[in-house]
Parts: structure tokens; sequence; C-alpha cells
């Protein structure tokens, strides 16, 4: 369950440090809050710029990238990220990185000690991001969706990611136990504990999307974006959980992973639970699937939802998210430009922008930062 709203502070990066990280080989800039603007040619490193930020955050960062591909191609094998977070008055030194490209999972440090996990991250800040990458996120895979998902429910719940591991792991447990023709006793224990971790998994996700479908909604079509309709579509919901308490729709799944070992076995996985649900959005105001907009609009709904995502961390997490929107500005007219503008502006955070083009930015007020980034240089910063 997610804890009771805090009060909103505001958290930036006051600076950033990145050795060896992509084609950067050692940069170090200070960072203002507000509106962070990164110009710069194709290729030069905006994107990875905003990568090294998102490490911030527990994860693989926004490319899901293997660790080892992050180091720089002609550095040693390790690299690092390091930042002093504001909040307040309050800062601290947050690092992380590889050592050497041997390393399996990534080091992180906070204030000089070493954190147990990347999770410990998200007590320091939360980072949201928008990337080209994401623009086939409606038409493509429902698994892109569930981990769009995930991610939205990370940020206001850090507990969700350790949920979303022990589900993973248990269902590989019940589909090994099934091609070993494991018997029913060792079955019965792994699909008891599945489906608690089903369950758990579920319920955040139904949390978040009844969270931010509230948020979406109490902005109205008057917004500059258009509202997303958001609702989490399964069999496992639709024939487990609604309509049931969370202990009834356990063993209600639990029972039936029971009978359904036969059938599972020859399909050599597990057919049913939480694992194939989908996020289903559509563009409300045309009541239809959001795969079907435009591809203008598909990018529209994206950007609503990863904003009143923002103001929902800011309302239960008590802190402003980092935002990093990466060549957002260029796929938006003047009006909705400056309304991107507005919002962010509201949410009081801090925001890094991309674009090949300053001129997309002349709207930005003096408040706003710009650098420029030239192969893996910072100009300005
Ligand atoms: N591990 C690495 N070591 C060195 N250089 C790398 C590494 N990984 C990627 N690069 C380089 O980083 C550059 C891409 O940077 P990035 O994606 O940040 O560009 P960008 O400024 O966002 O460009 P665009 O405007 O086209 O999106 C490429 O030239 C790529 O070769």
């Amino acid at each position: 369950m997610i804890a009771a709203p805090a009060a909103c502070q505001q958290v930036t990066l006051a600076s950033l440090k990145l050795t060896d990280f992509r084609n950067y080989k050692a940069v170090a800039c200070d960072l203002r809050p507000g509106l962070v603007v990164l110009t710069g040619r194709n290729g030069s490193g905006k994107t990875n710029l905003l990568e090294a930020v998102s490490f911030l955050s527990p994860g693989r960062g926004l490319r899901r990238a293997k660790l080892g591909s992050v180091a720089r191609t002609d550095g040693a094998g390790g690299w690092a990220v390091a930042a002093d977070i504001a909040a307040g008055e309050e800062v601290r030194r947050v690092g992380t990185g590889l050592r050497s490209a041997e390393e399996a999972s990534r080091e992180v440090r906070v204030d000089g000690a070493t954190a147990p996990s990347s999770e410990a991250l998200s007590e320091y800040c939360r980072v949201l991001w928008l990337t080209p990458a994401m623009d086939g996120l409606f038409t493509g895979a429902p698994g892109d969706r569930r981990r769009f998902l995930d991610r939205l429910t990370l940020a206001i719940d850090p507990g969700h990611g350790a949920r979303v591991r022990a589900f993973d792991r248990l269902i590989s447990s019940r589909n090994r136990l099934l091609e070993d023709d494991a018997g029913p006793r060792w079955l019965s224990a792994v699909e008891t504990e599945l489906a608690e971790a089903a369950l758990a998994v579920s319920l955040a996700r139904q949390e978040t999307v009844a969270l931010l479908a509230g948020l979406i909604a109490s902005h109205g079509e008057t917004s500059a974006f258009p509202s997303a309709g958001l609702a989490l579509e399964g069999d496992f919901e639709a024939g487990l959980v609604v309509g049931r308490s969370a202990s009834e729709a356990e063993e209600a799944y639990r029972a039936a992973l029971a009978s359904e070992r036969g059938r599972d076995r020859a399909a050599k996985r597990t057919l049913s639970g939480p694992h194939r649900s989908d996020l289903a959005v559509t563009f409300a105001a045309k009541n239809a699937p959001a795969a079907l907009s435009s591809t203008g609009e598909q990018k529209a709904l994206l950007l609503a939802i990863i904003l009143a995502e923002a103001e929902l961390v800011a309302r239960v997490a008590g802190m402003t998210p980092i935002l990093l929107l990466d060549e957002v500005a260029a796929h938006l007219d003047e009006g909705r430009r400056a309304a991107l503008l507005a919002r962010l502006e509201a949410l009081g955070g801090q925001s890094f922008l991309t674009g090949t083009d300053k001129a997309l930015f002349s709207a930005v007020n003096d408040s706003g930062q710009f650098i420029e980034v030239v192969d893996g240089r910072l100009l300005g910063a």
C-alpha cells in the first residue's frame, strides 16, 4: 500500500559528474532547478546525459542497457555517474557505476557509504523519462506496457521492484518444476508463494492506474494534452481479482494454478497470471484505443501520462521528480510547447529537455539553463 502523502519538497540535481560514461570521458557541470535544456547535433551525447541521470534511479536506466555497454568504448571498462542531490537545505552526494567491466551489478554510494542496492536511490530522488524509443509503446508488445506500468508504480511505491522480481522468480521456479515433473508437494509450495506475489503485483499496479486515471481526469479535456483513459486488463484481474477480497483472490489463483498444471506443463510455461495482463490506454475524447490514434496523438497521450505521473510522485512521495524529456519539444506545436513549459514550471522541480535546435526553446525564460552538447563536452554548464 502506498504511504500517505507528505508535504512536497523540491528535489533537484545541483551538480552532475560523468566519468567514462558512453561518449563522455570526464565532464562535470553545476545545475540549477527548473528547466535544463540540452541542445546539440545528432549523436553529440544529449540522450547519453539523460541516461546518466536515469541511473540515479533503480534499474538499468532509460535504455535498459547492459551495464558493461555503458562504459566508454575507449575507456578502461568502468564508468561512474555522481550527483549532488539537493532537497531543501540538505545536499546528498550520490554516485553509481561499475568499477570494472567484470562487475555484474552497479555500485551505489550515498555520502561515501555503499548502499545495499540501487533501490536505495528512491530515497533521495525519483526520476521519470520519456524518450523516442517509447513511441511505439501503445502498438508494441504488452510486455513493454507492463514494464512501463511497473516503472510508473515503482516511482510512487519503491517496494514494487522487489515485488516484481519475487513474482518473476517464482514463475520461473514453477515452470522449472513443471518441466522436471516435480511432485504436487513441491508445486503446491511454490504456487502458494506465487499466488501471494501475484496478488501483490496486481494490486500495486491497479492502485497506480486508479491514482493516475483520477489525476488525468481532474485535468479534464481543457488541458493542452489529451486525456488518457487507463485500465489494467487481463484474465487475472477480470477473472480472479474483481469482486473478491485479496485473500479470496489469492486462494482462487492458487487453486487455478493447481488445476492448470497439465496445461501449463504442455505449454512449457505458466499461462495465467498478472504476467499476462496489459495496460490498456484509450484516447478518452474519442473513446478509441491509443494504438489507433495518430502518431502525434500517441506522443501527446504519453506525455500526458508522464506529466500526470510527475504530479502523482510529488503528491505521494512528497518530492518533486526529476523529469527527462528526450526530443519531446520538436514534436509539439507552439501552443502545446508553451503549455508543456507551463506544466513543468508548475511542477516546481527540475526537468531536462533535449533538442537539436535551440530555437524550439525560445519560450524558456531567463531562469532556464541552456547547455550545449558537443561531442561529449558540455558548453555553457
Ligand atoms: N559506450 C560508448 N562509448 C563511446 N561512445 C558511445 C557509447 N555508446 C554510445 N556512444 C556514442 O554516443 C553517441 C550517441 O549519443 P546520444 O544518443 O546521446 O546522441 P544524441 O545527442 O541524443 O543524438 P540524437 O539527437 O540523434 O538523438 C553516438 O555517437 C554513439 O556512438
